[in-house]
């Protein structure tokens, strides 16, 4: 939970190329709904992630963020409506399957892997990925594989000169980094990411979320963040949640200079 900081005043372009509105629609929901007893949290959320954005989900504390990222990743069941991933609806898939195909959310496990380095626990998610189990012992093609494909990962992310550091010594900011490269790992075409940047120092954020931009165009990066300066030099495309509705979804520009969001937005951050 952090307090958001207020939208800039006028249009600020993201830093990251648009994806293009012609670009295909990967993953979305249509009228989805969820609430926990009385209170409704996903309100009727008609939402559209297009294939290569680089997306930020925004809102106030309690609007639903995260609660739309479990309905997306089979965490939680919505009560009604649907999601489809390329268009297909995938609402009664578990979550490992929805990973299966491709749609993946950050692992919070960096401390079941305390005691590794990032290369094993890389290289571990590697080979459970590519259908090779969980044994890691011995020096076979498979294993000499996956180390190899967890090396790249980690240089991916910035993280391979710790790769043989042990992780529970690493800076937090690291760790953050090694919870996407074990996402990355999954070979993900969506990936949806909670507040990665959450507790990281500013200027490690900064770089942090710039390592996320930078991934492979083809990858679709769906983000929850507080920060709206780390907001718009990210997104491409921005969606803005409000009691559990979709209030907006735009360009940064078109967010920025929405009356709706900011009025909502600045007064929630000022109360
Ligand atoms: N398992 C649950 N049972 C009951 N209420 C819940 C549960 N999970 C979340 N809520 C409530 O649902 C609402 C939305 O929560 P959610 O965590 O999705 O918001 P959020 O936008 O991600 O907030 P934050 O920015 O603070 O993380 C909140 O009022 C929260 O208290």
């Amino acid at each position: 939970m952090s307090t958001p900081s207020p939208l800039p005043q006028t249009g600020v372009a993201g830093a990251a190329p648009a994806a293009g509105a012609q670009a295909a629609v990967v993953l979305e929901t249509r009228k989805l709904c969820l609430s926990f007893g009385a209170l409704k949290v996903t309100r009727d959320v008609d939402f559209q992630l297009r294939a290569g954005e680089r997306h930020a989900l925004i809102g106030s504390n309690g609007a639903g963020k995260s609660t739309l990222v479990n309905l997306l990743a089979g965490v939680l069941q919505p009560h009604s409506g649907d999601i489809l991933l390329d268009g297909e609806r995938i609402n009664k898939l578990a979550p490992f399957q929805r990973v299966r195909r491709g749609l993946v959310r950050t692992f919070q496990i960096t401390a079941l892997f305390g005691e590794m380095t990032p290369l094993d626990s890389v290289a571990l998610a590697v080979c459970q990925a590519n259908g090779a189990g969980l044994s890691f012992v011995g020096a076979s093609p498979a294993h000499a594989r996956a180390v190899d494909e967890a090396a790249e990962i980690l240089r991916t992310v910035g993280l391979l000169e710790h790769a043989r550091d042990e992780t529970r010594f690493m800076a937090y900011g690291h760790q953050r980094l090694l919870e996407i490269a074990l996402a990355l790992a999954c070979k993900p075409r969506v990936l949806l990411l909670d507040e990665p940047a959450a507790g990281v120092p500013m200027g490690e954020s900064r770089r942090l979320l710039q390592t996320l931009a930078e991934l492979p165009g083809d990858l679709t990066i769906l983000l929850i963040e507080h920060d709206m300066k780390l907001v718009f030099q990210f997104a491409s495309r921005i969606s803005v949640l409000a009691e559990g509705a979709l209030l907006a979804q735009g360009t940064p520009n078109e967010i920025a200079n929405d009356e709706r969001v900011r009025q909502s937005y600045l007064g929630h951050s000022h109360a």
